[in-house]
Protein backbone atom coordinates (compact mmCIF):
# COMPACT_ATOMS: atom_id res chain seq x y z
CA UNK A 1 0.00 0.00 0.00
CA UNK A 2 0.88 3.76 -0.10
CA UNK A 3 3.88 4.87 1.66
CA UNK A 4 2.23 7.57 3.66
CA UNK A 5 4.92 9.51 3.16
CA UNK A 6 2.90 11.45 0.50
CA UNK A 7 5.96 11.58 -2.06
CA UNK A 8 4.65 12.07 -5.77
CA UNK A 9 5.86 8.83 -7.63
CA UNK A 10 7.49 10.54 -10.30
CA UNK A 11 10.20 11.91 -7.55
CA UNK A 12 10.20 8.51 -5.76
CA UNK A 13 10.67 6.17 -8.42
CA UNK A 14 13.52 4.04 -6.99
CA UNK A 15 15.81 4.43 -10.42
CA UNK A 16 15.32 6.23 -13.34
CA UNK A 17 13.43 3.97 -15.90
CA UNK A 18 11.47 4.59 -19.19
CA UNK A 19 9.43 1.34 -18.26
CA UNK A 20 6.44 0.98 -16.40
CA UNK A 21 6.62 -2.55 -16.32
CA UNK A 22 9.62 -4.37 -16.29
CA UNK A 23 9.70 -8.00 -15.45
CA UNK A 24 12.46 -10.57 -15.94
CA UNK A 25 12.63 -14.58 -16.37
CA UNK A 26 9.42 -14.43 -14.77
CA UNK A 27 8.62 -18.49 -13.14
CA UNK A 28 5.43 -19.46 -11.38
CA UNK A 29 4.74 -23.12 -10.53
CA UNK A 30 1.28 -23.58 -9.19
CA UNK A 31 1.89 -26.71 -6.11
CA UNK A 32 0.46 -29.74 -7.60
CA UNK A 33 -2.37 -31.56 -5.89
CA UNK A 34 -2.75 -35.47 -4.88
CA UNK A 35 -5.06 -35.29 -8.58
CA UNK A 36 -3.54 -32.71 -10.50
CA UNK A 37 0.67 -32.53 -11.38
CA UNK A 38 2.18 -29.18 -10.69
CA UNK A 39 1.46 -26.57 -13.20
CA UNK A 40 4.04 -24.28 -14.92
CA UNK A 41 1.58 -21.48 -15.27
CA UNK A 42 5.25 -18.80 -16.31
CA UNK A 43 8.61 -20.28 -17.94
CA UNK A 44 10.50 -17.35 -17.98
CA UNK A 45 8.72 -14.18 -18.81
CA UNK A 46 10.49 -10.98 -20.14
CA UNK A 47 8.52 -8.13 -20.58
CA UNK A 48 8.40 -4.74 -20.67
CA UNK A 49 5.92 -2.19 -20.94
CA UNK A 50 7.07 1.58 -21.98
CA UNK A 51 5.66 4.22 -19.59
CA UNK A 52 3.01 5.95 -21.25
CA UNK A 53 1.80 2.96 -23.40
CA UNK A 54 -1.56 1.55 -24.09
CA UNK A 55 -0.15 -1.87 -23.80
CA UNK A 56 -2.23 -5.25 -24.83
CA UNK A 57 -1.74 -8.43 -22.91
CA UNK A 58 -3.19 -11.26 -25.38
CA UNK A 59 -3.17 -14.95 -25.03
CA UNK A 60 -5.86 -17.46 -25.40
CA UNK A 61 -7.29 -19.28 -22.31
CA UNK A 62 -4.72 -20.43 -20.07
CA UNK A 63 -1.82 -18.79 -22.02
CA UNK A 64 -0.90 -17.19 -18.25
CA UNK A 65 -2.32 -13.77 -18.19
CA UNK A 66 -3.89 -13.54 -15.41
CA UNK A 67 -1.09 -15.03 -13.70
CA UNK A 68 1.31 -12.56 -14.74
CA UNK A 69 -1.27 -9.72 -13.40
CA UNK A 70 -2.17 -11.38 -9.98
CA UNK A 71 1.62 -11.28 -9.43
CA UNK A 72 2.02 -7.41 -10.64
CA UNK A 73 -0.68 -6.84 -8.26
CA UNK A 74 0.89 -8.84 -5.24
CA UNK A 75 -1.97 -11.49 -4.83
CA UNK A 76 0.28 -14.50 -6.11
CA UNK A 77 3.77 -15.01 -4.96
CA UNK A 78 6.36 -15.72 -8.01
CA UNK A 79 8.61 -18.44 -8.15
CA UNK A 80 11.54 -17.27 -9.70
CA UNK A 81 12.31 -14.00 -11.88
CA UNK A 82 11.97 -10.31 -10.77
CA UNK A 83 9.74 -7.77 -11.63
CA UNK A 84 9.22 -4.03 -11.09
CA UNK A 85 6.52 -1.22 -11.08
CA UNK A 86 7.08 2.07 -12.25
CA UNK A 87 11.09 1.26 -11.05
CA UNK A 88 10.19 -0.89 -7.46
CA UNK A 89 11.32 -3.95 -7.51
CA UNK A 90 8.22 -5.80 -6.32
CA UNK A 91 10.50 -7.46 -3.65
CA UNK A 92 12.58 -4.92 -2.27
CA UNK A 93 9.59 -2.37 -2.13
CA UNK A 94 6.49 -3.88 -2.47
CA UNK A 95 4.83 -1.02 -0.50
CA UNK A 96 5.77 1.48 -3.25
CA UNK A 97 5.12 -1.46 -6.32
CA UNK A 98 1.52 -1.65 -5.24
CA UNK A 99 1.13 1.85 -4.84
CA UNK A 100 2.53 1.82 -8.20
CA UNK A 101 -0.59 -0.04 -9.76
CA UNK A 102 -4.19 -0.20 -9.92
CA UNK A 103 -6.06 -3.27 -10.93
CA UNK A 104 -9.60 -3.45 -12.57
CA UNK A 105 -10.19 -6.89 -11.92
CA UNK A 106 -12.66 -9.16 -14.54
CA UNK A 107 -15.93 -9.77 -11.94
CA UNK A 108 -17.73 -7.00 -10.96
CA UNK A 109 -17.74 -7.57 -7.39
CA UNK A 110 -19.65 -4.24 -6.40
CA UNK A 111 -20.41 -3.33 -2.84
CA UNK A 112 -23.62 -3.41 -2.31
CA UNK A 113 -23.67 -1.68 0.87
CA UNK A 114 -22.15 1.50 0.10
CA UNK A 115 -22.46 4.11 -2.24
CA UNK A 116 -20.16 4.75 -5.08
CA UNK A 117 -18.78 7.97 -3.23
CA UNK A 118 -18.32 5.74 0.58
CA UNK A 119 -16.71 2.91 -1.77
CA UNK A 120 -13.98 5.17 -3.26
CA UNK A 121 -13.13 6.47 0.81
CA UNK A 122 -13.00 3.27 2.08
CA UNK A 123 -10.71 1.79 -1.16
CA UNK A 124 -8.80 5.34 -0.40
CA UNK A 125 -8.33 4.60 3.11
CA UNK A 126 -6.85 0.63 2.77
CA UNK A 127 -4.52 2.48 0.55
CA UNK A 128 -3.73 5.17 3.17
CA UNK A 129 -4.29 8.35 1.36
CA UNK A 130 -5.01 11.09 3.49
CA UNK A 131 -8.15 12.23 4.15
CA UNK A 132 -6.64 15.76 2.88
CA UNK A 133 -5.27 14.35 -0.29
CA UNK A 134 -8.32 12.19 -1.28
CA UNK A 135 -10.34 13.08 -5.04
CA UNK A 136 -13.03 10.51 -4.59
CA UNK A 137 -15.46 12.99 -6.10
CA UNK A 138 -12.69 14.24 -8.55
CA UNK A 139 -12.46 10.47 -9.70
CA UNK A 140 -16.13 9.79 -9.61
CA UNK A 141 -16.49 13.21 -12.01
CA UNK A 142 -13.71 11.82 -14.43
CA UNK A 143 -15.72 8.46 -15.06
CA UNK A 144 -18.98 10.21 -15.49
CA UNK A 145 -20.18 8.86 -12.18
CA UNK A 146 -20.64 12.10 -10.26
CA UNK A 147 -24.45 11.92 -10.11
CA UNK A 148 -24.49 8.11 -9.03
CA UNK A 149 -22.32 9.38 -5.82
CA UNK A 150 -25.01 8.82 -3.30
CA UNK A 151 -26.88 6.04 -5.02
CA UNK A 152 -27.11 2.76 -4.17
CA UNK A 153 -24.78 0.72 -6.08
CA UNK A 154 -27.36 -2.03 -6.95
CA UNK A 155 -29.28 0.67 -9.00
CA UNK A 156 -26.55 0.95 -11.77
CA UNK A 157 -25.86 -0.47 -14.87
CA UNK A 158 -23.49 -2.89 -15.86
CA UNK A 159 -21.27 0.04 -17.37
CA UNK A 160 -21.86 2.00 -14.93
CA UNK A 161 -20.74 -1.17 -12.03
CA UNK A 162 -17.56 -1.78 -14.13
CA UNK A 163 -16.86 2.48 -14.30
CA UNK A 164 -16.74 1.98 -10.32
CA UNK A 165 -14.20 -0.35 -10.62
CA UNK A 166 -12.00 1.57 -12.64
CA UNK A 167 -12.21 4.45 -10.04
CA UNK A 168 -11.57 2.19 -7.49
CA UNK A 169 -8.47 1.29 -8.74
CA UNK A 170 -7.78 4.95 -9.16
CA UNK A 171 -8.04 5.84 -5.64
CA UNK A 172 -4.19 6.01 -4.76
CA UNK A 173 -3.29 7.85 -8.28
CA UNK A 174 -1.43 5.27 -9.31
CA UNK A 175 0.47 5.82 -12.36
CA UNK A 176 -0.54 2.04 -13.76
CA UNK A 177 -3.59 0.93 -14.27
CA UNK A 178 -4.23 -3.05 -15.44
CA UNK A 179 -7.97 -3.76 -17.11
CA UNK A 180 -8.63 -7.33 -17.24
CA UNK A 181 -10.41 -7.92 -19.50
CA UNK A 182 -12.26 -4.31 -19.15
CA UNK A 183 -15.64 -5.39 -21.57
CA UNK A 184 -15.78 -8.86 -21.72
CA UNK A 185 -19.43 -9.64 -22.10
CA UNK A 186 -20.37 -6.17 -22.18
CA UNK A 187 -22.68 -5.07 -25.51
CA UNK A 188 -21.27 -2.37 -28.36
CA UNK A 189 -22.37 0.47 -26.69
CA UNK A 190 -20.84 -0.43 -23.48
CA UNK A 191 -17.33 -1.68 -24.86
CA UNK A 192 -17.37 1.67 -26.67
CA UNK A 193 -18.22 3.76 -24.19
CA UNK A 194 -15.11 1.76 -22.04
CA UNK A 195 -12.73 2.27 -24.99
CA UNK A 196 -13.41 6.10 -24.80
CA UNK A 197 -12.86 5.99 -21.05
CA UNK A 198 -9.56 3.73 -21.37
CA UNK A 199 -8.36 6.77 -24.15
CA UNK A 200 -9.10 9.31 -21.61
CA UNK A 201 -7.23 7.50 -18.64
CA UNK A 202 -4.30 7.34 -21.00
CA UNK A 203 -4.62 11.57 -22.45
CA UNK A 204 -4.05 12.24 -18.76
CA UNK A 205 -0.97 10.31 -18.42
CA UNK A 206 -1.91 7.06 -17.29
CA UNK A 207 0.21 3.89 -18.31
CA UNK A 208 -2.57 1.27 -19.37
CA UNK A 209 -2.43 -2.26 -19.74
CA UNK A 210 -5.28 -4.48 -20.79
CA UNK A 211 -6.02 -7.99 -21.06
CA UNK A 212 -8.22 -8.71 -23.62
CA UNK A 213 -9.93 -11.44 -25.75
CA UNK A 214 -11.48 -9.44 -28.55
CA UNK A 215 -8.49 -8.78 -30.95
CA UNK A 216 -10.42 -5.67 -32.53
CA UNK A 217 -10.09 -4.43 -29.06
CA UNK A 218 -6.44 -4.44 -29.39
CA UNK A 219 -6.05 -3.67 -32.27
CA UNK A 220 -8.54 -0.13 -32.06
CA UNK A 221 -6.49 0.80 -28.46
CA UNK A 222 -3.17 -0.67 -28.35
CA UNK A 223 -0.50 0.88 -29.30
CA UNK A 224 2.25 -1.88 -28.16
CA UNK A 225 1.46 -5.65 -28.10
CA UNK A 226 2.41 -8.64 -26.31
CA UNK A 227 1.17 -12.05 -26.77
CA UNK A 228 1.57 -14.58 -24.40
CA UNK A 229 1.12 -18.54 -24.96
CA UNK A 230 2.00 -21.10 -23.20
CA UNK A 231 3.63 -19.27 -20.01
CA UNK A 232 6.39 -17.90 -22.85
CA UNK A 233 5.96 -14.30 -24.65
CA UNK A 234 6.05 -15.36 -27.94
CA UNK A 235 5.70 -11.72 -29.40
CA UNK A 236 6.16 -8.08 -27.77
CA UNK A 237 6.62 -5.13 -29.95
CA UNK A 238 4.51 -2.09 -31.42
CA UNK A 239 1.15 -3.24 -33.25
CA UNK A 240 2.07 -1.60 -36.49
CA UNK A 241 5.24 -3.67 -36.45
CA UNK A 242 4.01 -6.86 -35.48
CA UNK A 243 1.42 -6.72 -38.02
CA UNK A 244 3.98 -5.74 -40.60
CA UNK A 245 6.63 -8.46 -39.46
CA UNK A 246 3.42 -11.37 -40.44
CA UNK A 247 4.70 -10.49 -44.22
CA UNK A 248 0.95 -11.06 -45.46
CA UNK A 249 -1.30 -8.90 -47.61
CA UNK A 250 -4.54 -9.44 -49.54
CA UNK A 251 -5.90 -8.45 -52.66
CA UNK A 252 -9.33 -8.59 -53.66
CA UNK A 253 -9.78 -8.61 -57.46
CA UNK A 254 -13.47 -8.22 -58.63
CA UNK A 255 -13.38 -9.85 -62.81
CA UNK A 256 -15.74 -8.24 -65.63
CA UNK A 257 -17.11 -11.59 -65.12
CA UNK A 258 -17.38 -13.69 -62.22
CA UNK A 259 -14.90 -16.44 -61.98
CA UNK A 260 -15.69 -19.81 -61.34
CA UNK A 261 -11.90 -21.46 -61.72
CA UNK A 262 -8.68 -20.16 -59.96
CA UNK A 263 -6.24 -18.84 -62.16
CA UNK A 264 -2.71 -20.27 -63.04
CA UNK A 265 -0.34 -17.93 -60.85
CA UNK A 266 2.58 -19.51 -60.29
CA UNK A 267 4.01 -19.50 -56.52
CA UNK A 268 3.28 -15.55 -56.33
CA UNK A 269 0.66 -15.94 -54.51
CA UNK A 270 -2.45 -18.09 -52.91
CA UNK A 271 -5.36 -17.72 -54.49
CA UNK A 272 -9.30 -18.29 -53.61
CA UNK A 273 -12.55 -17.61 -55.42
CA UNK A 274 -15.52 -15.77 -53.08
CA UNK A 275 -18.62 -16.86 -53.80
CA UNK A 276 -19.32 -14.12 -55.67
CA UNK A 277 -16.72 -14.93 -57.94
CA UNK A 278 -14.36 -12.42 -57.23
CA UNK A 279 -10.78 -13.63 -56.66
CA UNK A 280 -8.86 -13.63 -52.96
CA UNK A 281 -5.47 -13.35 -53.36
CA UNK A 282 -3.01 -13.76 -50.11
CA UNK A 283 0.56 -12.77 -51.02
CA UNK A 284 3.87 -11.67 -49.25
CA UNK A 285 5.28 -8.26 -49.86
CA UNK A 286 8.31 -8.86 -49.28
CA UNK A 287 8.53 -11.36 -51.74
CA UNK A 288 6.02 -10.31 -54.39
CA UNK A 289 5.39 -7.37 -56.17
CA UNK A 290 1.40 -6.19 -56.79
CA UNK A 291 2.54 -5.57 -60.26
CA UNK A 292 3.65 -9.19 -61.16
CA UNK A 293 0.25 -10.53 -59.45
CA UNK A 294 -1.90 -8.29 -61.60
CA UNK A 295 0.80 -9.14 -64.82
CA UNK A 296 -0.01 -12.91 -64.42
CA UNK A 297 -3.71 -12.11 -63.93
CA UNK A 298 -3.77 -9.98 -67.00
CA UNK A 299 -1.90 -12.90 -68.76
CA UNK A 300 -4.95 -15.31 -67.52
CA UNK A 301 -7.16 -13.15 -69.71
CA UNK A 302 -9.25 -11.67 -66.58
CA UNK A 303 -10.69 -8.59 -66.86
CA UNK A 304 -10.03 -6.57 -64.21
CA UNK A 305 -13.18 -4.36 -63.04
CA UNK A 306 -11.62 -3.47 -59.72
CA UNK A 307 -8.74 -3.73 -56.79
CA UNK A 308 -8.88 -3.46 -53.43
CA UNK A 309 -6.07 -4.01 -50.63
CA UNK A 310 -7.12 -5.68 -47.92
CA UNK A 311 -4.63 -5.15 -44.70
CA UNK A 312 -3.40 -8.02 -42.23
CA UNK A 313 -4.74 -7.74 -38.81
CA UNK A 314 -4.07 -8.70 -35.46
CA UNK A 315 -5.69 -11.63 -35.62
CA UNK A 316 -3.68 -13.18 -38.42
CA UNK A 317 -0.82 -12.16 -36.34
CA UNK A 318 -2.75 -13.56 -33.21
CA UNK A 319 -3.29 -16.93 -34.83
CA UNK A 320 -0.21 -17.33 -36.54
CA UNK A 321 1.58 -16.86 -33.05
CA UNK A 322 -0.30 -19.17 -30.93
CA UNK A 323 -2.57 -21.50 -32.78
CA UNK A 324 0.14 -21.55 -35.30
CA UNK A 325 2.81 -22.97 -33.30
CA UNK A 326 0.93 -25.83 -31.71
CA UNK A 327 1.41 -29.22 -32.63
N1 LIG B 1 -4.35 -21.48 -8.54
C1 LIG B 1 -3.97 -22.27 -9.52
N2 LIG B 1 -3.58 -23.54 -9.28
C2 LIG B 1 -3.17 -24.36 -10.26
N3 LIG B 1 -3.10 -24.00 -11.56
C3 LIG B 1 -3.50 -22.75 -11.87
C4 LIG B 1 -3.95 -21.82 -10.88
N4 LIG B 1 -4.26 -20.65 -11.49
C5 LIG B 1 -4.03 -20.84 -12.82
N5 LIG B 1 -3.57 -22.10 -13.04
C6 LIG B 1 -3.17 -22.67 -14.34
O1 LIG B 1 -2.10 -21.87 -14.86
C7 LIG B 1 -2.25 -21.70 -16.27
C8 LIG B 1 -2.33 -20.20 -16.58
O2 LIG B 1 -3.56 -19.69 -16.06
P1 LIG B 1 -3.97 -18.15 -16.14
O3 LIG B 1 -5.25 -18.01 -15.38
O4 LIG B 1 -2.83 -17.32 -15.74
O5 LIG B 1 -4.24 -17.99 -17.71
P2 LIG B 1 -4.97 -16.81 -18.50
O6 LIG B 1 -4.08 -16.51 -19.65
O7 LIG B 1 -5.29 -15.72 -17.58
O8 LIG B 1 -6.29 -17.49 -19.01
P3 LIG B 1 -7.76 -16.85 -19.26
O9 LIG B 1 -7.65 -16.04 -20.50
O10 LIG B 1 -8.60 -18.07 -19.45
O11 LIG B 1 -8.12 -16.06 -18.04
C9 LIG B 1 -3.52 -22.45 -16.67
O12 LIG B 1 -3.11 -23.74 -17.13
C10 LIG B 1 -4.28 -22.57 -15.38
O13 LIG B 1 -5.06 -23.76 -15.38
Amino acid sequence: MADGQGAPLEQASAKDTEWAIEVRGLKKTYAGTKKSPPKEALNGVDLLVPRGSIFGLLGPNGAGKSTLINILAGLVNKTGGSASIWGFDIDKNPRMARASIGVVPQEINADVFFTPLEGLEIQAGLYGVPKAERRSMEILKRLGLEDKAHAYVRMLSGGMKRRLLVAKAMVHSPPVLILDEPTAGVDIELRKQMWEQVLELHEQGVTVILTTHYLEEAQELCDTIAIIHQGNVVTSQPKHELIASLDRKMLMIVPDEPLENVPELGDLCGAEIREDGALYVTYKPSQTRVADILNAINAAGIHVKDLSTVEADLEDVFMQMTYGRDG
